[in-house]
């Protein structure tokens, strides 16, 4: 005979009065649900109005730009200052990325080719910046994100360009030199690092650990102090070092969470970078200039002659108009044997006055002077 201990007890297993209370803020809830759930199709209907507009004014030859990096800036700004909470800024503007994306895809979706393979930082840069309603697709080499935005295979393309503790990467850079494409944006992801192991790796008996080069540089000390034996392996990226380890009973990967998930592998140690705050800077490429979103970032390209006092005519102008630089990378050029080129970062917008200004002295004493592109300030 089974005996009821608790005369208040319901199937579910919670008392009544507990039943009771929650039901109560469920249906408080599922009203809400409802109201946001028509406000997001108000808005949908609102980003189909713009982009009949934007088709409107548009002749039959003209492309219609449906992606506006500004505007999107500035609707995440405008949502972060105006939270009041419990949800941080962060967590309310990454579910407005979610619905613009959305909306974007009403308009028309999206296309993103970043440096593949699937499950790398890049792709979690990708969906940060574009949100998971654009289509990307994964690309072998920075080389072919380049050219397929350059082709118009796809609309845009995501690189990484620089790493907090292993520096810039070269190739991104080397790649603006003969290319025409514009930096539209850029994106700023913490790298988390992590060991995983597959269903059939014996814990004990690891002998190997594959990954990136970068990553496997990112946590040296780590591996040091814990696995000083095993001998490291550097493949072309995080997802091949996981891919790989799928049926190799003595090895491990270090790898980002993304790829853990793609691969269906376990993290034995998470978050074990070297630097705690570990981060990559990735850029946005595309063909058209972005306009001023309020808080913008320049990169520039310049090619200097190796004369005395070049690099010093070459900073003079934005100190003398109070521009702020905030990044600056020697290259060698590769048309001429002492010639280097300059890439530099700074606040502002290449329609500042301010900077036309600093622009024009630049101008006089650089071989040559090539914006890369004016874009908003990564927001998340
Ligand atoms: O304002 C626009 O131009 C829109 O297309 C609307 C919207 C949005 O959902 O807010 C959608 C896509 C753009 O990238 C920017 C903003």
């Amino acid at each position: 005979m089974t005996s009821d201990n608790s005369k208040n007890s319901t199937v579910s297993g919670m008392s009544s009065e507990e039943e009771a209370k929650l039901t109560v803020l469920r249906d408080g809830i599922d009203d809400i649900d409802k109201k946001i759930a028509l406000l997001i199709n108000n808005r949908a209907q609102l980003a189909q109005e713009v982009a009949a507009v934007k088709h409107q004014f548009k002749s039959d030859d003209e492309p219609v730009v449906f992606y506006r990096p500004e505007r999107e800036a500035q609707v995440l700004r405008k949502i972060m200052d105006l939270n009041e909470g419990p949800l941080n800024d962060e967590e309310m503007a990454r579910l407005f990325r979610e619905i613009m994306s959305a909306c974007l895809a009403l308009e028309r979706p999206v296309s993103v080719a970043y440096l593949g393979p699937e499950g790398t930082f890049t792709q979690q840069a990708a969906l940060k910046h574009f949100g998971h309603s654009a289509r990307t697709s994964s690309m072998p080499a920075i080389d072919d994100v380049f050219r397929e935005v350059e082709s118009g295979s796809v609309n845009y393309g995501v690189v990484p360009v620089e790493n907090s503790t292993e520096g810039v990467i070269n190739h991104t850079l080397d790649n603006f030199m003969t290319s025409g494409l514009k930096i539209c944006g850029e994106v700023e992801l913490r790298i988390h690092q992590n060991l995983m192991v597959s269903d059939v790796t014996k814990i004990d008996s690891i002998t190997r650990v594959y990954s990136h080069a970068q990553s496997l540089a990112q946590c040296r000390k780590w591996l040091d102090a814990y696995y000083p034996h095993v001998e490291r392996v550097a493949v072309n990226s995080n997802s091949e070092a996981a891919r790989r380890i799928k049926g190799e009973w003595n090895s491990a990967a270090i790898a980002g969470e993304l790829a853990a998930h793609q691969y269906g592998l376990h993290i034995l140690n998470e978050k074990i970078e070297d630097q705690p705050d570990n981060s990559t800077r990735f850029l946005i490429i595309g063909s058209e200039p972005v306009p001023i979103s309020g808080d913008d970032k320049t990169s520039i390209m310049v090619a200097m002659k190796n004369q005395p006092g070049a690099l010093h005519s070459l900073l003079q102008p934005f100190h003398q108009h109070n521009i702020d630089l905030t990044r600056i990378e020697t290259r060698p050029s590769k048309t001429g044997a002492w010639n280097y080129v300059f890439f530099i970062d700074f606040n502002g917008h290449i329609s500042d006055y301010s900077v036309k200004e600093a622009l024009k002295v630049i101008d006089l004493h650089a071989a040559d002077v090539k914006v890369l592109g004016s874009y908003p300030r990564a927001v998340l």
